[in-house]
Order: structure tokens, then sequence, then C-alpha cells
């Protein structure tokens, strides 16, 4: 199936954190000064479309007066449901403030307070969602090549974030951007409204993901780790690489149910295209009790996001040549079915987007645009 809209789940779970004086998991202090000047002063914003939206922000591409550089204004309501939500945004202020030393987490350049507002202005990701190669036709899609680069650059971002006790509970397609569509750039992750500070001790309740994207433990209402983002990774890396959605069903019910019995398969023609690693990649991750994932450091050392190794031919002495002639043969088949699987990747797509009538593409395309719908307090309903 084809990836579903991000919605969050009601679900409710337990996140652990750090000290008394932060039950919550929220940061609470920044280091940013918050200008009150009209936005507008120092900044122009480019009227058109926008770069995205969620239940209670909107993205517009802005550009400074003073250096004509361009940035995302993402405009966030103080106000949710009739309560005061400035703390969610501090927090994710103080989380965006918390990884400026990674690059691979998008960075905040200036924030704004209006009186019914905020606006966080960060660096602008010019590729957009990887959303869309996600669901792409088979030409645009991801090549197994790509997926891995990309990957490297998520895991990087989430070792980052990990090591700094921080989950950031929605990880999927759409809070994953690209500095560029083509060539493909780097990836900048995005998003931090739902991201706790996690370590040992309080718990914090009403947690929220994305349905399709989100961990057993949080349907079960257990704790969240570090290990519920690595999920997550499971599930984002089968989307890039497939096209599909591992655990999406016909309704919510269903894709939880799936997701709680692990209801996954791993026959797809699409992942037996692929190189045997990446599926041992994604079975690393999509394991039901949290503490046998591996972790963001172990994934970033797994065999199938190692370079390849290239074979270099040098003129060889005839006697080493002998003696490594079974070696170096064994090594050339195995870079042939390397390459043979690289390439039947690129084909991974047609099969299924082919069978789509234009109303079903439509749908798998719609649902990005979808409202998300919310409760409070503590957390948000898509
Ligand atoms: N720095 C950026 N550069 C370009 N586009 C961006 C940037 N930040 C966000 N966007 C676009 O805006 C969308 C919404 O941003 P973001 O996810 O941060 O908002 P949100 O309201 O918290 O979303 P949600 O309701 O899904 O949690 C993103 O999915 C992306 O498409």
């Amino acid at each position: 199936m084809i990836p579903e809209c991000p919605r969050t789940t009601e679900s409710r779970s337990r996140v652990r954190c750090e000290s008394g004086q932060n039950r919550s998991g929220l940061l609470r202090e920044i280091r940013t000064a918050i200008r009150s000047e009209p936005f507008t002063d120092r900044y122009d914003v480019i009227p058109g479309r926008e770069l995205g939206r969620g239940k209670f922000a909107v993205v517009r591409k802005c550009v400074e007066k003073s250096t004509g550089k361009e940035f995302a204004a993402k405009y966030m309501r103080k106000r949710r449901k009739g309560q005061d939500c400035r703390t969610e945004i501090i927090h994710e202020i103080a989380v965006l403030e918390l990884a400026a030393a990674c690059p691979r987490v998008v960075n905040l350049h200036e924030v704004y307070e209006m009186a019914s507002e905020m606006v966080l202005v960060l660096e602008y990701a010019a590729g957009g969602e990887i959303f869309n190669q996600c669901v792409a036709e088979r030409d645009e899609a991801f090549k197994e090549e790509d997926v891995k680069r990309l990957m490297r650059q998520i895991l990087e971002g989430v070792a980052f974030l990990h090591r700094s006790n921080v989950v950031h509970l929605d990880l999927k397609p759409q809070n994953i951007l690209l500095t560029s569509e083509s060539p493909l750039g780097d990836i900048k992750v995005v998003d931090f409204g739902l991201s706790r500070l996690v370590s040992s001790s309080h718990e914090i309740r009403e947690i929220m993901g994305t349905p399709e994207y989100v961990a057993p433990e949080v349907l079960n209402y257990e704790p969240i780790s570090t290990a519920t983002d690595m999920w997550s990774i499971g599930v984002l890396a089968y989307v890039m690489l497939t096209g599909i959605s591992p655990f999406l069903g016909d309704d919510k019910q269903e894709t939880f149910l799936n997701i709680s019995q692990i209801n996954v398969s791993y026959t797809e023609e699409e992942l037996e295209q692929l190189d045997g690693a990446a599926v041992h990649f994604i079975k690393s991750l999509l394991i039901k009790e949290p503490e046998s994932r591996a972790s963001a450091e172990d994934c970033l050392k797994h065999q199938w996001l190692q370079p390849r190794q290239e074979i270099v031919s040098e003129p060889v002495s005839p006697a080493a040549s002998s003696h490594d002639e079974e070696e170096e043969s064994a090594q050339l088949t195995e870079e042939l079915i390397v390459m043979a699987a690289y390439t039947l990747g690129q084909c991974r797509q047609s099969s299924d987007q082919e069978s789509l009538t234009p109303d079903q593409k439509a749908i798998s395309k719609r649902f990005k645009f979808e409202e998300p719908f919310s409760t409070l307090p503590g957390g948000f309903i898509y």
C-alpha cells in the first residue's frame, strides 16, 4: 500500500525524562533573542503557495531584506484549542538550538513574537519533503544508492539527537526535507513539535505520533525511548526503498493492529530486488521489543550503509595473480550481483504505480495536504 496521510495517533504513551523539574520532557530555556518588531520589517514574505502547513503552523518562504537570503518562516499559533501553547513552542526552539551544531537538523536563524503567533525563521530546504520521491513514479523515485546516502544522513541527525537524549517522535517522510531536489541534495530533519527530552525517571503521557510510523510501545502505552524513533526509521527505510507503507491498513484501527502484530511483509517484489542487506537493516528495526532494536549508531555501522568497495584493476604479477584468482573471482561475482540488484531496484515502483487508477494516484498525493486535527493538552492528534 501507498503511504497514507500524516495524522497523529490518539494513543497515549509514556516518556521518561531527566529530572524532577522536567517531568514533561520539555526544555524551557532558550538562548535565542525573541524579536518583537514586525517580522515584515526585516523579511519579504514570498506570495503564493505555502511551503507547508500543520494544524497550528503555516510555513512560508521569505527573503531577508538585508542579505537577500531565502528562509522558511514557520508561523506558529500560541493558543491552540483555547490553551496557551507558548511553552511547547519554546521547547521546539530549545531543541533546534541544541541541535544547531548538527548539519542534518534544520538551522534556526531568528525568532519573532507577535500577539497571537511566533515565527521561527528556519534555514530554507529548497528540495522539499522526501515524501514526494517516496510516492513518485518510477523515474523520479529514489534509487537504492540514493536511499543509502540519505539514510546515512538521517541516522547522523538522529544519532546526534539521541546523544543529547532528545527523541523526535514524529520521524516520517514529511519531516525529512532536502536541500535540493535535482540534483538530489542533503537531508534536513524538521518539526520538533512532538520531540521530548528522555532519560531515566519520569514519565510523560499523551505523546503521539503518526499512525503509520508509530512504534508498538506507543500503542501499548509503554515507556518511550530513543528506540521509539528507531522503529520509525525502519518504517521510513521501507517506504523510501519500496514506496510501500508497510503497516498501512484500510483504516487507522487496521494500521494499529498491523503494527501491534508486526504484520509486515518481506516478500514484496520491490524488496526482493534490493540488496539483502537492506532487508536485514529494516528487520533490525521493526522489532516489537524496543531494547532489541538497533540504535542509530548501530545502524550507521550496518553493512548495508557501508561504502561500496570498488574493485581496482591493477597489473598483478603472475604469482600473485594465481594466488588470488579464486578470491578475486568471488569478489567480482558479488559485485555483479550488487550491480544487478541496483539496476533492478530502479524499477521497483513500476507494477504498483501502473496498476493504480488515476483516482488512486490522486489519493496517494492528496493526503499530504489533508488538514490535521488536534487535541490538547500535551500533544497533538492529527
Ligand atoms: N525549513 C523548511 N524549508 C522548507 N520547507 C519547510 C521547512 N520547514 C517546514 N517546511 C514545510 O512545511 C511543512 C510543515 O512543517 P512542520 O512539519 O515543521 O510544521 P507542523 O505544523 O509542526 O507540522 P505537523 O502538523 O505535520 O507536525 C513540512 O512538512 C515541510 O513541507
